[in-house]
């Protein structure tokens, strides 16, 4: 059958993600890239895919079956999402936690309108933990989870950082509390703060004539990123930036500790080591977009969450091999 035809919308570190996992596949196809800026400033990995203006995205219904939006949570998807879910299948990583459940109903009605498929906070968090969260739930009801990332670059905080007026560049890692991974370790349920469990770390390139502290209070209280944690943040030229922090490494775990019967005790760990968060995430997205292009021509369109993904939709394989080799 054809190649499920995928196009990019936004090309930062997701937009190159998607690239290179689309060439691992053996069912797509990348139709082009779309962005904001000027098409001809923007450089592909292989140099050889299409990239078009943003706003010629409304002429390529009938080319793209999936949409893939790599734009940023904090300032792009919010009107991005929307406003493509009216027009394609699409696929997003949003990751606002607090504001999921707006989100979520922002883009089920255009999808619903337009009798589209839209997939939102796909990824590793949201996205794969969640899935392995409420299977830890619904397996081990008499239970506590618990959830941790880092010590890892964070591209939610570090894209959220980057959009504060003032920022010139800047990356942010995220630390686990080791005394309160240690306490969930030893099979102990401890009851955490969001403060308790993580410490935030900016590393910030200032632009010309910005005012360091005005940066740094709007930092460390922003809503949903960074008022909930302890933050420094650290002011450095952007050669230390280019230098000191291009690798995106990440990681982290998702631990179920609960009993059944008894009082027998049962944990369920899943666990991520990333050289690459966006290669990660963006390989997530892909795998779903085959799941969003499938469920669509299903008839099961509005907004979705990787809760409502059937898992075998996510895989290439004929569902006879899934049963045969993975059962
Ligand atoms: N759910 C999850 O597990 C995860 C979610 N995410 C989400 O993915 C989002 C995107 O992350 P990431 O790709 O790292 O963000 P980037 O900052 O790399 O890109 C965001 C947007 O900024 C624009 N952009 C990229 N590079 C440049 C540049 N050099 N100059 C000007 N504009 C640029 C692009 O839009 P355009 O091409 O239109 O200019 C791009 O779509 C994050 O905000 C986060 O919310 C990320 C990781 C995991
Ligand atoms: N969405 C996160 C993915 C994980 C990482 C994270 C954090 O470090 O706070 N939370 O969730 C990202 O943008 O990297």
């Amino acid at each position: 059958q054809h190649p499920i035809r995928i196009g990019i919308g936004g090309y930062g570190n997701l937009g190159r993600g998607v690239e290179a996992a689309i060439a691992k596949t053996p069912d797509m196809t990348l139709v082009g890239v779309f962005t904001r800026r000027a098409p001809e400033t923007v450089t592909t990995l292989s140099g050889q895919v299409p990239v078009h203006p943003w706003d010629s995205l409304p002429e390529r219904t009938e080319d793209i079956d999936v949409l893939v939006l790599c734009g940023g949570s904090k300032s792009d998807l919010p009107e991005q999402g929307p406003a493509m879910a009216a027009l394609f299948n699409t696929v997003d990583s949003f990751d606002t936690h607090a504001t999921i459940p707006e989100y979520f109903a922002a883009v089920d009605a255009p999808a619903r309108a337009a009798g589209r498929t839209a997939l939102i906070s796909c990824g590793w968090d949201p996205g794969v933990f969640s899935v392995n969260r409420l299977f830890g739930e619904a397996l081990l009801p008499d239970g506590e989870t618990y959830t941790f990332w880092g010590r890892g670059l964070s591209q939610g905080h570090s894209d959220a950082v980057r959009r504060v007026p003032g920022v010139a560049g800047a990356v942010q890692y995220t630390l686990p509390a080791d005394a309160a991974v240690e306490a969930v370790r030893a099979g102990g349920r401890p009851e955490l703060s969001t403060r308790e469990k993580h410490t935030r770390e900016c590393f910030v390139v200032l632009a010309d004539g910005a005012d360091a502290e005005a940066v740094r209070s709007e930092i460390v209280g922003m809503p949903h990123y960074f008022a909930d944690y302890d933050t420094t943040v650290n002011f450095i030229t952007a050669e230390e930036l280019e230098r000191d922090h291009a690798a995106m490494p990440h990681g982290g775990f998702v631990i179920r500790s609960g009993s059944t019967g008894e009082g027998n005790s049962q944990v369920v760990e899943y666990r991520l080591a990333l050289e690459s968060n966006p290669e990660f995430t963006a390989s997530a997205l892909v795998a779903y977009a085959r799941a969003v292009h499938r469920m669509s021509a299903a008839g099961q369109h509005g907004a979705k969450t990787v809760f409502d993904v059937a898992p075998g939709l996510l895989s290439p394989r004929p569902a006879a091999d899934l049963r045969r080799d993975l059962l």
